[in-house]
Order: C-alpha cells, then sequence, then structure tokens
C-alpha cells in the first residue's frame, strides 16, 4: 500500500479534511447532497437531533439522526467541479487512515443520494413533479480524468447518444448510472429517466439570454433521442459526475431532482420552496422506512 502524499491529499491544521472541514467520525455512511447551502438546514429540521455543524466555504454538513438511522447532508454548491472534492473528501474520510494516509484494508461503502433541483425537457413532465436519474450523461469534463468501466448496454447507450450530435458541437459526453442497490430500494418513489448534466445553466443548457449560443439546437436534438432506455428527461449540473465517482470509489448513488422548469413548455414552478420542503420529507420518510 502507498502513503498518500501530503499534497494528494490535504489536511487543515487540525487534521480535518482540506475543503470539507470534517473528521471520519463527523459524517453516516449515508449522505444525502444538494446543492445549495441553504437546503443543508431544511433538510436536517427534520432530523430529531442534530449532532454535527460544520462547513468551509459552499460545502456546509449537518449530520444527525432520525430513530436509529445517522445521515449527512452535505453542501456541494452547483457543478461537477465541486462534485468532484466532495466525493474525493467523503470517502476519504471512510478509507484512507488520516494519520497513516495508507489506504484502510476494510473497505467501506456510501449510500449517497442528490435532492437537487432540475429542469424537464419533455413535456409531459410537471413541474413541481419528482424524477430519479437512471443515468446520466456528463456534458463536462470531469469523468474524463477517471477510469471508467462501462457495461456493454452502457457503451451502446452512449454511442447511440453521441452519434445524434452534430459535428461542430465540441461535445464528447460521458455516461454514468445510478447505483443498482439504491435504484431498487428507491427506484419506485418516482418515474426515472435519463439525465444530461450540462457544464454551466445557459448556453449550456440551451438557454438564450443575451450571449449568442454556439449550440441552439441543442435542446431540439436532445429532446427528440430516442433510446432503448427512453428519452431525455432532464437537465442539471452534478449527476453524471456523482454517479462516475461514486461507481470509480466503490459507492452507490441516486440522484433525485425536484423539477422546477420545464423547457418545452416554458414553465416554472410558481413555489419552489414548499415543493422541494415536500420532496425532502419524502424521501426522508423512505429512507427511515428502508434504513431504519
Ligand atoms: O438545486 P441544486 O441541487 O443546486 O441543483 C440544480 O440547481 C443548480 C442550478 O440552479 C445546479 O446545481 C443544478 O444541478
Ligand atoms: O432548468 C434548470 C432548473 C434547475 N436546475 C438546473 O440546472 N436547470
Amino acid at each position: 500500500m502507498e502513503r498518500i502524499s501530503e499534497t494528494d491529499l490535504i489536511l487543515n491544521e487540525d487534521g480535518s479534511l482540506y475543503h470539507l472541514n470534517l473528521f471520519p467520525d463527523d459524517i453516516s455512511d449515508l449522505v444525502i447532497l444538494v446543492g445549495d447551502p441553504d437546503r443543508v438546514a431544511r433538510v436536517s429540521r427534520f432530523f430529531d437531533i442534530i449532532e454535527v455543524k460544520k462547513g468551509k466555504r459552499e460545502f456546509i454538513t449537518h449530520t444527525g439522526r432520525i430513530g436509529k438511522q445517522r445521515i449527512t447532508v452535505i453542501s456541494t454548491g452547483i457543478g461537477t467541479d465541486n462534485i468532484d472534492i466532495v466525493l474525493n473528501e467523503l470517502d476519504a474520510l471512510v478509507n484512507i487512515d488520516l494519520d497513516t494516509r495508507l489506504a484502510r484494508s476494510n473497505f467501506q461503502s456510501i449510500d449517497i443520494i442528490r435532492i437537487g433541483t432540475s429542469g424537464a425537457l419533455q413535456p409531459d413532465i410537471p413541474v413541481d413533479s419528482l424524477l430519479i436519474s437512471s443515468a446520466a450523461f456528463g456534458l463536462d469534463t470531469l469523468m474524463y480524468f477517471y477510469e471508467q468501466t462501462l457495461t456493454l448496454a452502457e457503451e451502446e447507450l452512449l454511442q447511440q447518444f453521441c452519434s445524434i450530435i452534430p459535428d461542430g458541437y465540441q461535445l464528447n459526453p460521458y455516461l454514468a448510472s445510478a447505483g443498482d442497490k439504491l435504484i431498487k430500494q428507491f427506484g419506485t418513489m418516482a418515474p426515472q429517466g435519463l439525465t444530461i448534466t450540462a457544464p454551466g445553466f445557459y448556453s449550456p443548457q440551451g438557454r438564450q439570454v443575451r450571449a449568442k449560443s454556439s449550440v441552439p439546437q441543442l435542446l431540439l436534438i436532445v429532446s427528440d433521442f430516442q433510446s432503448s432506455r427512453g428519452k431525455i428527461t432532464n437537465l442539471e449540473m452534478e449527476t453524471a459526475g456523482i454517479y462516475g465517482l461514486a461507481s470509480a470509489l466503490g459507492h452507490n448513488a441516486l440522484s433525485f431532482n425536484v423539477i422546477l422548469a420545464n423547457r418545452s413548455t416554458n414553465k416554472f414552478s410558481k413555489n419552489p420552496g414548499a415543493i422541494m420542503d415536500d420532496c425532502i420529507q419524502s424521501i426522508l420518510t423512505k429512507i427511515t422506512e428502508t434504513y431504519g
């Protein structure tokens, strides 16, 4: 086993992880990821007890319990570049001895559940509904930097998707899937769909404000895509990175998308806060039924 150097895995002066500012005891093996730092407290207010409240930059962490189940909720901020930080540091907290800087011999897998917002692509997906990403195409570049193993079916799906991207679009998508275990446990809670993880909110999600888009047909092309695993249902900014890195590290991940916008009908939720709160509550209820 090789010792991990001081610049490969950086610790703060107190020995906590560089960005998350956490120690191994601060987290559960069941982790909820949210984008918005303010959403952390909106999740943890349903905990019976909060044991840990820490943070640094956009990475706010609360750990507590519902009944006997210990749960950690962490904000990632926006984008897969932050997912790189959060997933690697979470994994380090459970699978690296921070004193010896050696990987622990007893690998521990964690369950990672994203509760995020998203825009639907298909006209029949209602605003304010919940959707599970069965898999996600990453239009960002995060997983170019990690070894990925795809099943034959995943390779075929990725090929199908790549074949509809017009020449000149300079997109090189990757694909990553939800963890089988969590799909089995939570998969009936909401419709499942294929997600696009975009490296931005505006032109990378087909929005036209003032800057001219170089991919003006993006929304049309991805909404028309029909695959053996159905249509592409929604756009957001983290899921493919979470699925890709969770799988590379041996963890299970599942992404819930609270649909706030419908890009086909141009409708936006009239009550995004209340809808998110309802979704958080039903996911926490299912978590307690499943793990409790
Ligand atoms: O609501 P969150 O979890 O941040 O998720 C979505 O909202 C943000 C964009 O507004 C992106 O992070 C996107 O993935
Ligand atoms: O359209 C949307 C809505 C929420 N989050 C996104 O990334 N896109």
